[in-house]
């Protein structure tokens, strides 16, 4: 088969590529290893399932049975996810130009790639190749987790039957944090392990112990400085050893989910035979065109190593877009504000600079920071029953541009879309706080936060 386009595993940017492509009037073929992941990671395993049933979680109150409540939560989200892979699986279909092709791609040359499926296999010849295969969970060293059934990751342990009891989670970044929000939520005893001496080391202290004053308020315990020994899988629940402190103790858990980060999925892709290469941690080298050193062959979303968000994967397939009918300028040095969300009930948001950072920069700063529950402007998030959480906004008071902002609290997640704006466009931080905002609305916090400038 020869086409104009050949994209590789059919994740954001790789399939609004072809999408787009395919209007184009160009030649596509999508090749996707898994039915199941028709569309891709975020709608399927990733940002949306999980978001449903931190959702879903956060409904439940004290007198709904947690398994029943689980169980319901778990159908619904599958319910979404299928409707939403087959609308993804249709979008495609529907454009003329675009061959959707089951099964599992390598590389025999620089523009040519070897589809397996079953016996069956199929050479396809591109002059431009997607590469967009995504990442899967890491899999740390630890004795007697791959030998548990027990010992899940984000995907397996969206489906965990029954729901456990006591949830024991290895990791406290975005993915721990969020199944630990959201385990608590249906009912189960959380404990999360972690590595760092401090949770969320990237966020200002009094952030990350709002977050871990939320999640403890939910029931969640934290093991910090801590490394997980040991899994032992007995008959009526696990042991998991873990030392931190110099002490070691054992705890039981129902389940254990590993959520320690994401390894590059180029793992039977053949790069060597393209003469593409790898960093030191696995992921393809692009430049900021995402170009691979092979002419016509690039890299998008999770694999090129850059931060492994849906809306990056999205903002990767511009770059390509460009690079293949614009006038390829666009590039990811364009990125500016890129703002970030993990998603606890309320969420946590933040874009630019934390105020740490800020001050490191030796730039003088103002900072205006508020609690949400003391924001007597803000009646939004005592009328649906959510004030935990602060706002935080840096300013340059040379400029009065904003540095960077951290959003927790109801609608952090939009919020914060607004403050990034802000900042890519030179909106001053008086023109936010004297801006007319929707009431009741999270939005028109800012009137009165940024009026704490000092
Ligand atoms: C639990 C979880 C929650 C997340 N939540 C959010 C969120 O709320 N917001 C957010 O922005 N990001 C979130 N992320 C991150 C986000 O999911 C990823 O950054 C995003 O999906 C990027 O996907 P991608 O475009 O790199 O490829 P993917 O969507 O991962 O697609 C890669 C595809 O390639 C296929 N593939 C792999 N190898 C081959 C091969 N050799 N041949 C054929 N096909 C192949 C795979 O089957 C897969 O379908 C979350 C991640 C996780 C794990
Ligand atoms: N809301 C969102 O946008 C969202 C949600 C989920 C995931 N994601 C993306 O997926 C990526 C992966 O998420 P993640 O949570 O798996 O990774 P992560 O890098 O965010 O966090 C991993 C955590 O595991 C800890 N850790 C690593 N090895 C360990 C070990 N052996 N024992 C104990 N702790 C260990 C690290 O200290 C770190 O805190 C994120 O970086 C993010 O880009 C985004």
């Amino acid at each position: 088969m020869e086409v104009d386009v050949l994209v590789i595993g059919w994740g954001k940017g790789g399939k609004t590529l072809a999408g787009a492509l395919g209007r184009h009037g160009r030649t596509v073929a999508m090749v996707e290893q898994s039915e199941a992941m028709y569309g891709g990671s975020c709608i399927n395993i990733a940002c949306v399932p999980t978001k449903d049933l931190v959702h879903s979680a956060a409904e439940r109150r004290p007198g709904d049975d947690p398994q029943t409540w689980f169980t319901d939560a778990v159908a619904g989200r599958d319910d979404l996810t299928a409707r939403l892979r087959a609308r993804n699986h249709a979008m495609l279909a529907e454009v003329d130009t675009v061959t959707l092709i089951d099964g599992r791609a390598r590389f025999v040359g620089p523009h040519e790639v070897e589809v397996s499926a079953g016996s069956e296999l199929l050479r396809i010849r591109a002059e431009s190749i997607v590469i967009n295969t995504g990442t899967v969970p890491a899999v740390p060293a630890i004795a007697g987790a791959s030998e548990s059934a027990r010992v899940y990751d984000s995907t397996t342990i969206q489906h965990v039957s029954p729901l456990p009891e006591r949830l024991l989670i290895v990791g406290g970044g975005y993915v721990g944090l969020e199944f630990a929000g959201m385990f608590a939520h249906f009912g189960s005893r959380v404990t999360v392990v972690d590595h760092g001496e401090q949770l969320m080391p990237h966020e200002d202290r009094d952030v990350a112990d709002a977050v871990r004053a939320l999640l403890e308020e939910s029931g969640v315990e934290f093991v910090l400085g801590a490394d997980v020994k040991r899994i032992e899988d007995r008959p009526d629940a696990l042991s998991v050893t873990v030392a931190s402190g110099g002490a070691i103790n054992d705890f039981t858990a129902d389940a254990v989910l590993v959520a320690t980060g994401r390894t590059p999925t180029t793992d039977g892709l053949d790069l060597d035979n393209a003469g593409i290469a790898v960093d030191d941690r696995g992921y393809i080298v692009v430049d900021d065109h995402l170009r691979t050193p092979v002419p016509g062959v690039f890299a998008v979303g999770d694999i090129n190593g850059g931060p492994q968000f849906t809306y990056i994967s999205l903002d990767d397939h511009r770059i390509v877009l460009d690079q293949l009918v614009g006038k390829g300028l666009r590039s990811r040095a364009d990125r500016v504000a890129v703002p970030s969300t993990v998603f606890l009930t309320p969420p946590l948001a933040r874009v630019g600079m934390n105020e740490t950072q800020a001050r490191a920069s030796g730039r003088a700063v103002l900072v205006a920071s508020k609690r949400i529950a003391d924001i007597a402007a803000m009646p939004r998030p005592k009328i649906v029953g959510e004030t935990h959480g602060l706002i935080k906004v840096l300013v340059d008071p040379d400029t009065d541009l904003i540095l960077g902002a951290t959003v927790f609290s109801i609608d952090a997640q939009e919020v914060i879309n607004l403050l990034a704006l802000a900042m890519r466009a030179g909106v001053t931080a008086t023109t936010l706080r004297d801006g007319i905002w929707t009431h009741p609305s999270s939005t028109e916090a800012l009137n009165e936060v940024l009026a704490g400038l000092s």
